[in-house]
């Protein structure tokens, strides 16, 4: 077991001694090991082992809860890698209300390496120091079951980026073994609706390590972020075309977030193109079909590294946005007429072999992805779709590996 990593430091004294949980639900009543909880004894309704362990976790409950956020129960969310870049953007992205929405409260668990303990405590002194009125309460950690219990939501990017000259796939041997733990710990301790968001590199794949390994949850709850893929498309796009980024939609990213990534326009539009009529195809805006296969297409494929190269660390405000958006959709919804594309377990859609993380445009409703049906495939993009459902496999064959 790891060493805990901070003492609890109880701010409004709300937690002290007390369970945290709400009773009704649970099995096994009576063998809560938790000591000093404030539920009635013998009466806790969680099974032995799951508990958020205080001793582990420095909980901090926010001081100035408002009267709004009061009635709505809080939405507990886990960053793990939180010590990083990444969640140094999306932490309080989160924080603010801008994932749920301005009436959501949450709860964030944070998870990091023992080595990274007083970097992870600087984080949480300034997301204390935010007084945003959504953050119900911090639990940080380097505890595994202490970050993953009772989770609503994971954002997995705690993971090794990668540097100048490496590709993704190179980092999955070192990296498996992280989703390989954090799927079992969703296994064991998640909430049974737990949305599960990988972003640690080689997403796709280590989404599928973690979705193995945590069994007894259903696949369409795991993902993989290919949003910032489709964002950079986007941009490219309005760019091009010279209109703001929010008039260009539907641009589809299919397959791995990797270099064999498809970036996709021929399903996209452009809305309210000035003087042109209500919604007219990327392609006729463009109107360069040289540009966008020879330029666009590795463009945007090799963004990530273009990023890497200039500023020799992995793009990280521009991830957390995109994850930001990625889970908002999937929870909240996507727009009428709008998909966007997220990586996700592949039930055999557009002939892609099922059991793959697979990115695919989809539409979200009631917190549940669906791919969208029906649409033309041209030769030259099946021709990419094929070798990026190549790697694909050939990833998953080399995590497996790792796992057995
Ligand atoms: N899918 C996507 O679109 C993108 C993915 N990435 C990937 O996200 C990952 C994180 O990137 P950064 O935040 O820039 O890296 P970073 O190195 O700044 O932060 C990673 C954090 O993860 C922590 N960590 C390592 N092992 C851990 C474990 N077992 N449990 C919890 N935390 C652990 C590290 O201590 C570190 O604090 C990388 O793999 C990167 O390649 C980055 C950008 C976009
Ligand atoms: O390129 C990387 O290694 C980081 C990443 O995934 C991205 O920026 O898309």
């Amino acid at each position: 077991m790891e060493q805990a990593l901070l003492r609890i430091n109880n701010i409004s004294g709300q937690l002290t001694g007390k369970c945290p949980f709400k009773a009704g639900g649970g099995v096994e009543a009576g063998k809560c090991p938790f000591k000093g909880h404030g539920v009635e004894a013998g009466k806790c309704p969680y099974r032995a082992g799951q508990h958020l362990d205080q001793s582990k976790a420095w909980s901090l409950v926010n001081v100035t809860p408002t009267v709004t956020t009061n009635s709505v129960t809080p939405i507990k969310v886990l960053v793990t890698g939180a010590a990083g870049q990444i969640a140094y953007s999306l932490m309080f992205m989160i924080a603010s209300g801008q994932m749920f929405g301005p009436y959501q409260p949450v709860i964030l668990h944070l998870l990091d390496i023992p080595k990274m303990a007083d970097a992870l405590k600087g984080v949480v002194m300034e997301l204390q120091d935010c007084s945003y009125p959504l953050l119900h309460s911090v639990v940080a950690t380097t505890d595994v079951q202490t970050a993953f219990i009772h989770i609503n939501v994971a954002i997995l990017v705690g993971a090794f980026p990668r540097g100048p000259g490496m590709q993704r796939k190179d980092l999955l041997k070192v990296n498996v073994s992280i989703f390989k733990e954090q799927g079992e710990a969703l296994n064991k301790y998640a909430s049974r609706g737990v949305k599960v968001l990988v972003v640690g590199n080689p997403a796709n794949t280590n989404a599928l390590t973690a979705l193995v390994k945590a069994s007894d949850l259903p696949p369409s709850n795991f993902s993989a972020l290919t949003r910032l893929d489709q964002n950079r498309a986007q941009s490219m796009i309005s760019e091009k075309v010279g209109v703001n980024v929010d008039s260009v939609r539907n641009v589809i990213i299919w397959g791995n977030h990797s270099q064999t990534q498809v970036p996709d326009v021929n399903h996209g539009y452009i809305l309210n193109y000035p003087n042109r009529g209500l919604i007219e195809p990327i392609q006729t805006s463009v109107n360069d079909d040289k540009w966008l296969n020879e330029q666009f297409i590795p463009l945007v494929q090799n963004r990530g590294a273009t990023v890497i190269a200039a500023r020799k660390l992995s793009s990280a405000a521009s991830a957390a946005n995109a994850i930001v958006g990625h889970v908002r959709d999937w929870l909240l919804g996507t727009k009428d007429g709008e998909h966007v594309s997220m990586a996700v377990y592949s039930d055999g859609s557009y002939n892609v072999p099922k059991g793959l993380i697979f990115s695919f445009p989809v539409t979200c409703r009631n917190g549940e992805w669906s791919i969208v049906q029906g649409l033309k495939i041209n030769s030259s993009t099946q021709q990419k779709i094929d070798a990026t459902t190549k790697e694909l496999q050939e990833e998953k064959e080399t995590a497996m590996s790792f796992l057995n």
